[in-house]
């Protein structure tokens, strides 16, 4: 379909969605329609089979967790055009259509602002009236943890954090790659895989220019997440979402512009919320790592070394087509995982890691200086506070191994004097004591480790 025709459609709906629970196959699909016909869409999404059979009440929350999960992963396909109508299939809670909204408005705000959409900031749903029934309460708090995993720094330090403290995680991932499969096979646990094949149409409107950025795809693999759980009768989805996501990059048009808005506390909130009114879940999906600071998380990763030679937590390596074999050593990520590391390991283990050193590499300097908010804002990636990048680099101006590297050198000089008084009496190390959702079992298994 020509970008013309895209650009004049009026409204993104929600046509149907099935399961097959004997090949755990869903089909979501969903149409782009406007005065030239109709661009219709669907997402595959796979999950595995459990071995024995889902009880009935697990197959009608499953059904309903299946339902959010439709209007969620409908963002990939309405973000090709942004029509001004979203109109959805069926009627929702409050809690579910608060969350749904949110998903459009501020999970897109990041690319409403590159774009230049503002009104997609202000999307209101079309919610069928009606009233839905009230889903049967399904309690599974104290069965297995299900840990996602996305084969970087943070999942990792929750899988071990959980199977330190005797809670026996079953890792869980949507579509893992070579990367996952080997921070998988590092922790000896026997993980469990879900497949999503993002409609090839919309590749290839992509490739003709159609509307394109960043979709909250946290909160889309969250929910493949919470449908695997009920599936396969095991408890909550254990998520490694840290503080720093729920900081915003910036203000426009009076909105908070966050990239990793789906990692924040609010999107988990929300969620949650969503999921026990819809689906009836009572204990159903929260982030250990809330508390922590990027920084925090760090640290707590270089006490563990079994994962050295496989843990990669750069998004190159992780893109459905062209991917990184590993770190590419030259993105925002990997400037900020490398400062963030570099305090608590010795110089050669962290050059391993990354297969490079890149505070040796003054072609660095520049993606440095943004992350210390010398220069520009804060990048739109999933990278840690100004603040923190401040206390990595006032920890390692300290240390004889790399006070001397050109990057260090360089950064130390062009830093301003006030953030280093911030710096030096930064909370970075302190637990936050804002609200998060952990339940009380899980609490331990965070101190075990802090
Ligand atoms: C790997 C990556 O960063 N991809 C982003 C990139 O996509 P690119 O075109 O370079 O490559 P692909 O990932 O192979 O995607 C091809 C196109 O497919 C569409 N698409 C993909 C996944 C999806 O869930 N929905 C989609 O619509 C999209 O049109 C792609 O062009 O740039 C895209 C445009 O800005 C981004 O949408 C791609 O981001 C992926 C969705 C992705 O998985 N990104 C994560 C690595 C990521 O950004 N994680 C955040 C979490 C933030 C959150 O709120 O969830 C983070 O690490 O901070
Ligand atoms: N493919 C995936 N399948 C399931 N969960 C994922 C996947 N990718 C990321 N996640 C989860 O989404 C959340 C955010 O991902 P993110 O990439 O920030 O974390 P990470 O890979 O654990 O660590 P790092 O920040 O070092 O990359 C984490 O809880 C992570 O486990």
């Amino acid at each position: 379909m020509p970008n013309t025709q895209l650009a004049r459609m009026d409204a993104f709906t929600f046509p149907s969605y099935s399961i097959d629970l004997a090949t755990g196959e869903a089909l979501f699909d969903y149409a782009l329609t406007g005065p030239d016909g109709e661009q219709r869409f669907t997402e595959v999404i796979t999950l595995p089979v459990p071995e024995e059979s889902p009880s009935d009440v697990a197959v009608a929350a499953l059904g309903r967790v299946l339902e959010l999960l439709h209007l969620v992963a409908g963002v990939s396909y309405y973000k090709a055009a942004a029509p001004g109508q979203l109109v959805l299939p069926a009627p929702l809670g409050p809690a579910a259509a608060e969350f749904v909204t949110a998903i459009y408005t501020k999970g897109l705000a990041e690319y409403a602002y590159r774009n230049q959409l503002p009104y997609v900031l202000e999307l209101i749903p079309r919610i069928p009236d009606g009233r839905v029934a009230p889903a049967a309460r399904y309690d599974n708090s104290d069965r297995r943890p299900l840990s996602a995993v996305g084969g970087g720094k943070d999942s990792i330090v929750s899988l071990e954090a959980l199977r330190r403290a005797g809670l026996d995680p079953v890792p869980f991932s949507v579509n893992p790659n070579h990367v996952i499969d080997a921070v998988n096979a590092a922790s000896g646990l026997t993980p469990l895989a879900a497949r999503r094949r993002i409609d090839p149409v919309l590749l290839e409107l992509n490739a003709t220019g159609a509307r394109n950025g960043h979709i909250p795809v946290t909160a889309i693999n969250s929910l493949i997440a919470v449908a695997t759980a009920v599936l396969h009768g095991l408890g909550p989805v254990v998520m490694s979402n840290e503080r720093s996501a729920s900081d915003p990059n910036l203000i426009w048009n009076g909105h908070e512009i966050n990239h990793q808005w789906s990692k924040g506390v609010e999107a988990e909130g929300l969620l949650r919320a969503a999921l026990a009114e819809h689906a009836g879940l009572a204990e159903p999906y929260f982030s250990l790592l809330r508390p922590l600071s990027e920084l925090h998380i760090a640290r707590l990763f270089a006490s563990i070394d079994r994962y050295d030679d496989v843990v990669t937590s750069c998004n190159a390596a992780f893109k459905l087509r062209d991917a990184s074999e590993r770190w590419c050593r030259d993105c925002p990520k990997c400037r900020f995982v490398y400062l963030a590391l570099a305090p608590f390991m010795p110089r050669e283990r962290i050059t391993h890691i990354f297969g490079g050193d890149l505070l040796a590499d003054e072609t660095q300097i520049p993606g440095y200086r943004e992350l210390l908010g010398v220069d520009g804002h804060k990048p739109f990636e999933c990278v840690g506070e100004v603040e923190e990048s401040v206390v990595a680099l006032s920890l390692l101006a300290q240390q004889p191994d790399w006070r001397d590297t050109p990057v260090v050198a360089a950064l130390v000089a062009a830093v301003p004097d006030a953030a280093w008084s911030t710096a030096a009496t930064s909370d970075t190390f302190t637990p936050a004591t804002a609200p998060n959702h952990i339940p009380p079992t899980y609490t331990k298994a965070l101190n075990s480790l802090t």
